[in-house]
């Protein structure tokens, strides 16, 4: 162990794990657990620290002394510097070794309820290329690279348009090419910067808070649509029209091309006008026969083609006869709502964003379903007496929370209404685990099945059924 800058080095550790956050594991020689990024299990590396905390350290590979077997070549250029797709490095096999591993001893340490055999994990057929939603951010103050300082060159175009660099809020990696979604993405994002470059238009300086030009949104869709949206911080109509109508001429394909002018500090859409600039407003998903319109505000699973997967592992799950009263918890846009309808007596979905509720009813009135109903609601609000009274005792619960699981009180009242079956979809699997705990005095877990929805990431979805006992 040497000591550099108060940061311990430690030399020679074996990769033992990739743990939380998608970090990779060692054990320092005090016994401390190491949480290491830019080394795969396996490797043998030298670790400088960062962090120093009772039970752990954190810190960064500086060299490897020896490479694992589990290692491949990263397919992308900006791999290890773009803070999107930190397992490219290792082979999607183990990926999907290390995402099973984790679902099961999140259930089993932080759950400690007594579980079924595991089903294996379902991995993705599309390891890249599989996003159908990025968003790019504008900066006129381009992340430099080590390679770039060190030439001493001076860089005076610092334009860039690609991905904030991990953990500063200022500085934006400009991106070649990106391998999470399909073409014409990468076309779309080189024309738009290069346009925009030729029209001498200003990219964003986020500390100053000054530019024209803040962020592109790109959706595409299973129908072959395409949603382009360009997010500008001031208008300036003349060099609006110019790049995008250029964009439309360039990019014919393009079904929705759309723009917002957002001059507060942050560049979040959600309480902004977005305006048409050209085509339709929205865009359509196809699953199984159902649609499902999409505006750029929409929440829609990223990964499409997995979303169809996680759903029919959902129904398979809930195993309807038709004759059920089913809640879809946290139903988003009501899509899993859509997806059981047709085995199902009625369904009952509950959302917080009143916007997605607008579209669950509107989907649900595209696809002719008349045996759902949304409502919006705070969660741990809304699932009371008057609730359960209004809509009746569900035979079935599917749940879908984000990240931090269901409010102490949801699980109370679940366990107050004693479903025959939950069906608990989660992207999370720790506060899930924490959940089946809660439920374990009423609900016995009969299958447990993940899903990777996000391929060259440690992200995992988890699919639980639950029994009543
Ligand atoms: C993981 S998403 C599930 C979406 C949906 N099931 C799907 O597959 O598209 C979780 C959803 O819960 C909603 N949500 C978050 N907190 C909530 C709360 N306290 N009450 C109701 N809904 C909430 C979010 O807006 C989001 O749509």
């Amino acid at each position: 162990m040497a000591r550099k800058n108060n940061r311990v080095i430690f030399e020679n550790l074996e990769v033992i794990d990739a743990g939380a956050k998608g970090k990779a594991v060692a054990k320092a020689p005090d016994g401390r657990v190491v949480f290491i990024d830019n080394a795969v299990p396996g490797d043998v590396v030298n670790v400088q620290t960062n962090k120093k905390r009772k039970a752990y350290y954190e810190g960064s590979a500086v060299s490897v002394s020896k490479y694992s077997e589990k290692r491949v070549e990263p397919v992308c250029p900006h791999f290890g510097t773009c803070g999107g797709c930190k397992w490219q490095n290792m082979g999607y096999e183990h990926q999907l070794f290390y995402k099973q591993k984790e679902v099961e001893q999140n259930l089993q340490r932080i759950g400690k309820v007594e579980l079924p055999e595991f089903q294996p994990i379902l991995g993705s057929e599309k390891q890249y290329f599989y996003r159908n939603k990025m968003e790019f951010s504008f900066s006129d103050n381009k992340w430099l690279t080590l390679e770039q300082i060190k030439s001493g060159k001076i860089i005076e175009n610092r334009n860039a348009l690609g991905f904030h660099i991990p953990g500063m809020w200022d500085k934006i990696l400009d991106l070649d090419i990106c391998y999470l979604q399909a073409d014409p993405s990468n076309a779309i994002r080189d024309f738009v910067k290069a346009k925009a470059e030729e029209l001498n238009l200003s990219f964003f300086n986020t500390r100053n808070q000054e530019g024209f030009l803040r962020t592109l949104m790109l959706r595409t869709s299973s129908t072959g649509e395409i949603m382009v949206l360009l997010q500008f911080f001031h208008e300036d109509e003349e060099n609006r029209k110019l790049l995008l109508n250029a964009v439309a001429e360039q990019f014919p394909q393009i079904t929705s091309l759309l723009y917002v002018i957002n001059s507060k500090g942050n560049d979040t859409l959600y309480d902004q006008e977005i305006e048409l600039f050209h085509g339709r407003d929205h865009i359509f998903e196809e699953m199984e026969g159902l649609k499902f319109k999409i505006n750029a505000k929409s929440f829609y699973q990223t990964n499409s083609e997995q979303a169809f997967e996680l759903y029919k592992i959902t129904r398979d799950f809930a195993s309807l006869t038709g004759n059920e009263l089913v809640y879809d918890l946290y139903t988003g846009t009501g899509t899993i709502a859509q997806f059981v309808a047709k085995n199902a007596k009625k369904v009952v979905g509950v959302e917080s964003v009143p916007d997605a509720i607008e579209a669950a009813k509107a989907n649900a009135k595209l696809n002719n379903i008349e045996n759902v109903e949304f409502y919006v609601g705070d969660m741990k609000k809304v699932f009371n007496e008057d609730f359960i009274n209004k809509h009746g005792k569900p035979d079935v619960v599917i749940t879908d929370p984000p990240r931090d699981g269901m409010h102490a009180d949801v699980v109370a009242q679940l366990l107050n209404l004693e479903a025959e079956k939950i069906v608990y979809v989660s992207c999370n699997s720790a506060t899930q685990a924490r959940d089946l705990a809660l439920l374990d005095s009423k609900y016995k877990v009969r299958k447990v099945q993940a899903v990777d929805m996000f391929p060259q990431t440690h992200h995992v979805e988890n699919v639980v059924l639950l029994e009543r006992r």
